[in-house]
């Protein structure tokens, strides 16, 4: 429950219009109950008008019914309009808020959870939270307070017949509807879990086709797929079912209350103690009082997944970044590195991938880090970007990294590594990536310095080719000179490089190698490799081991 109480807060700038949708759904239920109820006193009334048992005065009724037809519909539009608009605007806000809390938690914090499961928290648990107040808070107090309000005027004509709603209300407003939410309690966390193993799942099959196909194992990672689904499908199915049987015992429970006012009635009409029209009424306005509670059923059966997703949402949200930095800070003067007694640890308690490591790289120039693999060198490169909290200090330009913004260390750091992420976008999107502003002409020079722009000039689309999903129309040496060209684009001073030619081609990396010459000179760069080649572009070398 401390998740949802979480979302009402988030909801709080919405109130207003929250309050207003709920006020609307009173009016519907209220002029639907009147509607028919006013309805049945005029049939009655008339039939009796007709073997003159009364006279009747049929104008005002009969504006009366018309007037609340109206006012139904229209109401009912402006319920549905102002609670759509609510949620909607809830839900933009609650992703945006969600991503906000995200982007800290990254990348360290963000390597325990799957990409598929991230994809659905953010986009199905999301979208399960539009429930919340639409089927569920809306429809729990609109039908709170119109029972109140039915009860009231019952109790005004008959307080035995308002006994007998109050029972009926119970049992089909409470009873049934906390039977459905505890029988689909477990269906409903079940939902929320299997929606997103089928996003990873998913997600996998589609990122490593290639080598599902190669290892002949698509048929499995296929069956693997459809086994989730069905069990999802069993899930959702197993809830439909519950929900509709409340909804269809709810419904039942008002046809048991119309019968039950009849019975208490029907002496009292034979009586002549009420008359036949106001019988009808009753009988009437009991059946549809059942109208405040219709929706609980549902409701209730929605609050399991709804409750799972705001589980799975807030309890991310909640995660503390590895290391927090401030929101702004100075930009350092000058760019030597300095590491002084680093020690880390990747969680406590876990060994030391680095121990009391201590050195320094002077501006402008390039140490290369060799050691055998587990040595520690990427982490050295992790914790100079600010993604990790170490003991000791890691300096640039003499400021601690961790004093310094997260804006100040990415204008400041240049990474080529690898792996370069592409988005699937054109080139010019990919490279305006780093430098916003930059116009075609900086494009262009920035790709020469890459070695890059003659090979783009002979596309037929130029900067305006799209390079694919993670740049598969582009080979490995071309994503890898665009990730140069946005080096170059981004004239950061420190220059990070992580196997820089790892994986290329001898002619690959004799382009990539000349252009790097030119991006290091004048910079603090700090390589990584395994390979003899990119050694040309260090001054001096550290061995780690
Ligand atoms: N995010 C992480 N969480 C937990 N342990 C990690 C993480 N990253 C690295 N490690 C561990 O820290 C140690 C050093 O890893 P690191 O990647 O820095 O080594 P490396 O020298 O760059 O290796 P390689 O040359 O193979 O890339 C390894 O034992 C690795 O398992």
């Amino acid at each position: 429950m401390n998740d949802l109480r979480h979302l009402l807060k988030l909801a709080r700038p919405w109130r207003l219009r929250m309050a207003v949708g709920i006020a609307l759904s009173v009016v519907v239920i209220l002029s639907n109950v009147t509607l028919l109820s006013v309805s049945g006193w005029f049939i009655a009334s008339m039939a009796l008008a007709g073997v003159g048992k009364l006279t009747l005065e049929f104008f005002t009724p009969a504006a009366a019914i018309r007037g609340l037809a109206v006012l139904r519909t229209f109401a009912r539009y402006l319920e549905r309009l102002v609670t759509h608009d609510a949620t909607l605007r809830l839900l933009s806000v609650l992703r945006v808020w969600f991503y906000k809390h995200l982007e800290p938690l990254a990348p360290a914090r963000l390597q325990d959870f799957r990409d598929g499961d991230l994809l659905a928290r953010l986009r199905a648990d999301i979208d399960s939270l539009d429930n919340f107040y639409l089927r569920i808070l809306a429809p729990a107090i609109a039908g709170l307070i119109s029972s109140i309000a039915i009860l009231c005027v019952l109790f005004w004509f008959s307080p035995g017949v308002a006994g007998i709603d109050v029972v009926m209300l119970l049992l089909a407003g409470v009873v049934i509807p906390v039977a459905v939410a505890a029988g689909t309690k477990k269906s409903g966390n079940d939902v929320a879990g299997l929606r997103a193993s089928l996003q990873v799942a998913s997600t996998d099959l589609i990122r490593g086709l290639g080598e599902l196909q190669v290892a002949g194992a698509v048929r499995r990672q296929t069956r693997h797929l459809s086994d989730l689904s069905q069990q999802l499908i069993s899930a959702q199915r197993h809830q439909a079912w519950i929900s509709a049987l409340g909804s269809a015992l709810s419904a039942l429970a008002g046809q048991l209350g119309m019968f039950c006012t009849f019975l208490f009635l029907l002496s009292a009409v034979q009586a002549g103690k009420i008359a036949g029209n106001d019988f009808v009424m009753l009988v009437f306005a009991v059946l549809a009082s059942t109208e405040a509670v219709a929706a609980l059923p549902a409701a209730f059966a929605a609050l399991g997944v709804t409750r799972e997703a705001a589980r799975r949402i807030f309890s991310m949200a909640e995660l503390k970044p590895a290391i927090t930095l401030p929101e702004t800070s100075v930009t350092p003067e000058h760019f030597d590195l300095a590491f002084s007694g680093v020690t880390m640890r990747y969680g406590a308690g876990k060994p030391a991938v680095l121990d009391s490591l201590s050195f320094s790289v002077s501006e402008g120039h390039c140490l290369a880090l060799l050691g055998p693999s587990g040595a520690g060198k990427t982490t050295i490169l992790n914790l100079i970007q600010g993604f990790w909290e170490c003991e000791g200090s890691v300096t640039i330009g003499g400021h601690e990294v961790r004093t310094l913004s997260d804006e100040v260390l990415r204008q400041v750091i240049s990474v080529v590594g690898q792996k370069t992420y592409l988005f699937n976008a054109s080139i010019r999107d990919n490279l305006r990536l780093v430098a916003p502003d930059a116009d075609d002409d900086a494009l262009w020079q920035a790709l020469a310095k890459a070695s890059l722009e003659e090979e783009i000039r002979a596309f037929p689309h130029g900067l305006d080719t799209l390079v694919g999903e993670l740049g598969a129309r582009l080979s490995g040496g071309q994503a890898r000179r665009i990730a140069i060209a946005r080096a170059f684009l981004s004239q950061a001073p420190v220059i990070l490089l992580d196997e820089p030619t790892e994986g290329l081609d001898a002619t690959n990396t004799g382009l990539v190698l000349n252009s790097l010459k030119t991006l290091v000179k004048g910079k603090t760069t700090l390589l990584v490799t395994h390979q003899i080649q990119p050694l040309v572009l260090a001054d001096s070398r550290l061995i780690l081991e």
